[in-house]
């Protein structure tokens, strides 16, 4: 999408969030391949790195007095603990980038799309993703083969909870056809990229027309 010169826009916050195996990562993916200003935020966590993953791509991976100092210090725009390890989302990488029309992908789980969309209100945009049924969920659990029987049961009991969550968020997909939903993820962030609220100097100039 060519965006407009005349008018520079202010960068937004695109969470996307379904329960585990509803194709989150995989419309991600293809939404970050797709679109030219739009990076995914890096988040800080106390878990220990696991083998294939990067510092500072994947995470900022850090010990837990640390992380409480950065709580203490504010350094966090929302955080949470997740299964006995904290996330959190580093304040300042967000703020000069928003300002400077970068946008930003969120993949964090209910607690932390409201916990965001209260610190950043109208700069967050906010879309939960549905399996077409249960059944399917769980099949995409076990096509995926990551999983064991033990953990699959773990994260269908986890997405039944996620799910109730369906009405904390701007827009709710049914994720049937990646392609279709991929394409309808694309749409709302082209649309609320156009928001007139994110149009900066867009007050200035209308007035200069009018004059
Ligand atoms: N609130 C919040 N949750 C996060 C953040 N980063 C990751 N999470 C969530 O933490 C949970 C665990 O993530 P992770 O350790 O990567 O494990 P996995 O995604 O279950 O394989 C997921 O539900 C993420 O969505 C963050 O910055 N803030
Ligand atoms: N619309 C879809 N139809 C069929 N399979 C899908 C669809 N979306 C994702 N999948 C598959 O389902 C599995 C789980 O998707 P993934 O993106 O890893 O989910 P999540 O990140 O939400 O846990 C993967 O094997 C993926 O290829």
């Amino acid at each position: 999408m060519t965006e407009s010169e005349t008018l520079p826009r202010r960068g937004l916050m695109f969470i996307l969030s379904s329960p585990s195996g509803a194709g989150k990562t995989t419309i991600a993916r293809k939404l970050l391949a797709a679109e030219q200003s739009l990076a995914m935020s890096v988040s800080v966590t106390t878990r220990p790195i696991r083998p294939g993953e990067t510092e500072g791509k994947d995470y900022f991976f850090t010990q837990r007095p640390q992380f409480d100092r950065m709580v203490e210090a504010g350094d966090f725009l929302e955080w949470a603990e997740v299964f006995g390890n904290c996330y959190g989302t580093p304040r300042a990488q967000i703020s000069e980038g928003l300002a400077a029309g970068q946008d930003y992908l969120f993949d964090i789980d209910w607690q932390g799309a409201q916990q965001l969309s209260q610190a950043a209100g109208p700069d967050v945009v906010s879309v939960f993703l549905l399996p077409p049924s249960i059944g399917e969920l769980e099949h995409r659990l076990r096509s995926r083969g990551t999983d064991s029987d033990e953990v699959i049961r773990g994260r269908m009991d986890r997405a039944r909870a996620e799910i109730s969550h369906w009405d904390a968020y701007d827009y709710v997909l049914v994720n049937e056809n990646v392609d279709a939903c991929f394409e309808q993820v694309r749409t709302i962030l082209h649309a609320e990229r156009l928001k007139r609220e994110r149009q900066r100097g867009l007050i200035e100039f209308a007035r200069e027309l009018m004059r």
